[in-house]
C-alpha cells in the first residue's frame, strides 16, 4: 500500500544511530548537508527522469543525455552551485556522459601537465565550457601498452609546428569519452618526434571540431565507435575513433610542465620522472577507488532491501515464509559485501589523502612516495572495481528472478560499472604494476633501505632474502602467483586502513560497534575464502580456521538486526537508486507489477507481428499427415 513502509519493523530492529553513520558514509557533516541538498534537486525535477534509458533507441537517448547535461550546466549556472555542488549534482544526475571525460580528465591533465601559461589559455574556456574536451590517449592497436602508443607529433621548426598524424589503421584513437559526437578539443598523447629522434610519448592539445558549425577541422577523421553492452547503460556515452591527417598545432600546445620544447627544436627533461605524464590517470584512478563504493553500495543497498522484503519457504502452520535474509547463505553472500562497501569508502578516503601528499610533495620536487602512489592507486583500482564489478552481479542474484528486470536497477548499474574493470587500466595490467614494486622491494631488502608505508611489513621478510635469489627471474613465470600476491597486498591495505578508521573518535551511539561488526566480516571472509593458503603456510592451524568461521557466522547474526539501517545509511533516494527491489519503503509487488503494464510491449493487447507471424502458425492447415 502506498505510504506505508513495508520495513518499519526492520528499522526498529536497528541498534545505533542510523544519522550518525550517514555523516560517517558522507564523510562529513558538511558532505551530507551538500549531499541531502543536491540529491533532492536533481530527485524533484522531472528533466532528470532515467527510468525509460533502457527503452529508447540509441540516437533518441544520446540526444536525451545531451539535453540532460545541458540542463544540468544550466541548473548549475542558475543555482550559482560551487564546483563541489556541480560534481554532486553530476553524480545524481547518474548518466555517463561526455562531460565526466571533459570534467574528469580534459581538465586535470592540462592542470597536471600543463605549464602556468597554457593553464592560464586553456582552463578558463573549458571551465566555462567554451571549449569541451576529452582524453584521448587509447588507440585501436594499444591501450594498455602507452609506450606502444602509434600517434606521432613531428616537430617542425620552419613554422614552430607540431604536425599530428596517424601512420597506421592501429594508430587511430579509439575509445576515448565524448570524442565521438561532441568533443571539441582533446588532450591527444603521441610519439614526440624531433628532427627523426623519437622522444617517447607526450600530450598535446588538438582542435577537434568547428567550435562555429562543429565540423571537424581539416585532416581530423572522428566519430562514434558504435554500441557498446547492454541497454542504455554507457550507450549514453559517445566513445569514439579519431584520426589525424598531417593535423599542424602550434608548438605551444604541447603540455610541457614535465618536459619542453625549444623553438629551436630543443628537447629538454624536467628532471622529474617521466612517469608524471601519466598523472592524470593516477588521478583518475583514485577516484574510481571511492566511487567504486558508490556502485557497490548502491547494489548492496537494494539487494539487502529486497532481502528483507522477500520471503520464502518455512512457513510455520500458515504463518508468514521466512525472509531470505534470515538465511545463512544469504548473508554469507550478502554482509561481506556490506562490509566491503565501507571499507572501500575508508580506503578512498585514504587514498585520497595519499594522492593530495603526493601531489604536494611533487610541488617540492619530493618524488620519493611517487612509487608507492603509483602502486596504490593502480592495485586499489583493480581491488576495488573487480570486488564490486562482481558485487553488482552477486546482488542481482541474490535478488533471484526479479533481479533480472531492469526494474530492479542491477542490469543496467553491472552494465554501467564493468568497464571500470578496464578503463583506467586493466585492472591485472595494473596488479602486474604491483607485483613489480613489490619484488623490487623485495630486491632493495638487505641493502639497508628499509621499505616504509604500505609495504613497511615486507621487512620482516628479510630472512627469507638470505638467498639473495634473483627477483628478475622468472617474473613472468610466476605472474599469475604475483598478481595474487598483488591482491593480497591491496587487501591488507584495506583491512589496515578500516582499522585506522576504527582507531579515530566516532561519534553516534552504537556506530563505531557496527563498523567493527563490518570490519570484522571484511576480514574474517577474506580469511575464509584464502583458509587454504593460510594453513598451506601455517600462519593458521585448522583449529584457528575454525574459530575463524565460527566468529564471521557470529557476525553476521550481530550485523542481521541492523542490516536495513547500516544500508539506510548511504542515504541513497528512490531516484538515485532507480530500484523497485530497493523502494525505501519496501513496496515490491504492487510497483513490480505497475510497472510491467508501462512496458512499451504492452500498449497493445495484441503484439505487433501477431497477423503476420503468429496467426498464420495458429490456422496453419497442415498438408503433412499428422505425426
Ligand atoms: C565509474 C566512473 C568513474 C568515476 C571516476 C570519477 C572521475 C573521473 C572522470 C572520468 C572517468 C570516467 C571514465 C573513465 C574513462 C576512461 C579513461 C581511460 O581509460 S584513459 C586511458 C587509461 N589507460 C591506461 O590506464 C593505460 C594503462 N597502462 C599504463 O599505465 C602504462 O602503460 C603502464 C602499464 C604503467 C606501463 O608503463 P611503462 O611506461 O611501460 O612503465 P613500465 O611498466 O616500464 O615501468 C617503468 C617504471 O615506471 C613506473 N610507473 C609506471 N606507471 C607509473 C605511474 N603512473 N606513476 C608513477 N610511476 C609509474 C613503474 O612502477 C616502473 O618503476 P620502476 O622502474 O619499477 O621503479
Ligand atoms: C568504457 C570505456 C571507456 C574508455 N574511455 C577511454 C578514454 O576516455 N580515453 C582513453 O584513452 N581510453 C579509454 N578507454 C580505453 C581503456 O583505457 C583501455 O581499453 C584499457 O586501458 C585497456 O587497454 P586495452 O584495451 O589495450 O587492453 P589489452 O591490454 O589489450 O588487454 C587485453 C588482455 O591482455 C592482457 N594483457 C595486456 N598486457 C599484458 C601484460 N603485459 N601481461 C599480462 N597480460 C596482459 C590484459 O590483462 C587483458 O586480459 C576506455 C575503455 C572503455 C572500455
Amino acid at each position: 500500500m502506498e505510504g506505508v513502509d513495508h520495513l518499519a519493523d526492520e528499522r526498529k530492529k536497528a541498534e545505533f544511530n542510523v544519522e550518525a553513520m550517514k555523516i560517517v558514509w558522507a564523510g562529513s557533516q558538511h558532505n551530507l548537508e551538500v549531499s541531502n541538498r543536491i540529491s533532492k534537486l536533481v530527485a524533484d525535477d522531472p528533466a532528470f527522469r532515467k527510468d525509460d534509458r533502457t527503452m529508447l533507441p540509441r540516437k533518441e537517448l544520446f540526444k536525451n543525455t545531451l539535453r540532460k547535461a545541458a540542463y544540468a550546466w544550466k541548473r548549475i549556472n542558475e543555482l550559482r552551485l560551487s564546483e563541489e555542488e556541480a560534481s554532486k549534482l553530476r553524480f545524481y544526475v547518474d548518466e555517463t556522459a561526455y562531460t565526466d571525460l571533459h570534467w574528469g580528465m580534459f581538465i586535470p591533465a592540462i592542470k597536471g601537465q600543463g605549464t602556468d601559461e597554457q593553464q592560464r589559455k586553456w582552463l578558463p574556456l573549458a571551465y566555462k565550457m567554451q571549449i569541451i574536451g576529452c582524453y584521448a590517449q587509447t588507440e585501436l592497436g594499444h591501450g594498455s601498452n602507452v609506450q606502444g602508443l602509434e600517434t606521432t607529433a613531428t616537430f617542425d621548426p620552419h613554422t614552430d609546428e607540431f604536425v599530428i598524424h596517424s601512420p597506421t589503421l592501429t594508430s587511430s584513437k579509439w575509445w576515448p569519452g565524448g570524442l565521438g559526437k561532441v568533443s571539441t578539443h582533446a588532450v591527444t598523447y603521441a610519439r614526440l618526434i624531433i628532427d627523426g629522434k623519437d622522444h617517447g610519448v607526450h600530450g598535446f592539445i588538438v582542435q577537434l571540431r568547428s567550435l562555429e558549425d562543429h565540423r571537424p577541422l581539416p585532416g581530423i577523421t572522428v566519430g562514434d565507435i558504435g554500441m557498446k553492452f547492454g541497454n542504455g547503460a554507457y550507450n549514453t556515452m559517445d566513445n569514439g575513433v579519431l584520426r589525424f591527417d598531417h593535423v599542424r598545432i602550434p608548438r605551444n600546445q604541447m603540455l610541457m610542465k614535465v618536459s619542453q620544447v625549444t623553438r629551436e627544436g630543443k628537447y629538454k627533461q624536467s628532471d622529474v620522472p617521466r612517469q608524471l605524464v601519466y598523472g592524470t590517470m593516477v588521478y583518475v584512478r583514485q577516484r574510481i577507488v571511492a566511487d567504486a563504493s558508490c556502485y557497490l553500495s548502491r547494489a548492496v543497498c537494494i539487494a539487502t532491501r529486497y532481502s528483507a522484503v522477500r520471503r520464502q519457504f518455512g512457513s510455520q502452520n500458515g504463518g508468514p515464509e521466512t525472509q531470505v535474509i534470515d538465511y545463512k547463505t544469504q548473508q554469507s553472500r550478502l554482509f561481506p559485501l556490506l562490509a566491503s562497501a565501507y571499507a572501500f569508502r575508508f580506503v578512498g578516503e585514504w587514498l585520497e589523502w595519499l594522492y593530495t601528499d603526493v601531489m604536494q610533495r611533487l610541488q617540492a620536487n619530493d618524488f620519493s612516495t611517487l612509487p608507492e602512489a603509483h602502486a596504490c592507486t593502480a592495485g586499489l583500482k583493480s581491488l576495488t572495481t573487480s570486488v564490486t564489478a562482481d558485487g553488482i552481479e552477486e546482488c542481482r542474484k541474490l535478488c533471484g528472478g526479479h533481479g533480472y528486470l531492469c526494474t530492479s536497477g542491477l542490469p543496467e548499474l553491472f552494465a554501467v560499472y564493468v568497464p571500470a574493470c578496464t578503463y583506467e587500466g586493466d585492472n591485472i595490467v595494473l596488479l602486474l604494476q604491483v607485483a613489480r614494486f613489490l619484488m623490487k622491494t623485495v630486491s632493495q631488502i638487505g641493502t639497508g633501505k628499509q621499505p616504509v608505508g604500505t609495504i613497511a611489513y615486507m621487512g620482516r621478510i628479510e630472512h627469507l632474502m638470505q638467498c639473495r635469489c634473483n627477483v628478475q627471474r622468472g617474473f613472468a613465470e610466476l605472474s599469475a602467483d604475483l598478481v595474487e600476491a598483488a591482491v593480497a597486498h591491496c587487501q591488507l591495505i584495506v583491512v589496515s586502513k578500516f582499522i585506522e578508521k576504527l582507531q579515530q573518535d566516532i561519534p553516534g551511539e552504537g556506530v563505531k560497534q557496527q563498523l567493527e561488526a563490518l570490519c570484522g566480516i571484511y576480514y574474517l571472509s577474506l580469511l575464509h575464502k584464502h583458509q587454504g593458503d593460510f594453513l598451506a603456510t601455517s600462519y593458521l592451524t585448522p583449529k584457528q580456521s575454525a574459530l575463524a568461521n565460527d566468529q564471521l557466522r557470529a557476525l553476521y547474526s550481530k550485523v542481521r538486526p541492523n542490516a536495513i539501517a547500516l544500508v539506510d545509511a548511504f542515504n541513497y533516494s528512490d531516484h538515485f537508486l532507480s530500484s523497485i527491489l530497493g523502494r525505501y519503503d519496501g513496496n515490491v509487488y504492487p510497483k513490480l507489477y505497475e510497472a510491467a503494464w508501462k512496458d512499451p510491449l504492452n500498449e497493445s493487447v495484441v503484439p505487433d507481428g501477431y497477423h503476420e507471424y503468429v496467426r498464420p502458425l495458429l490456422k496453419q492447415q497442415l498438408h503433412t499427415a499428422r505425426l
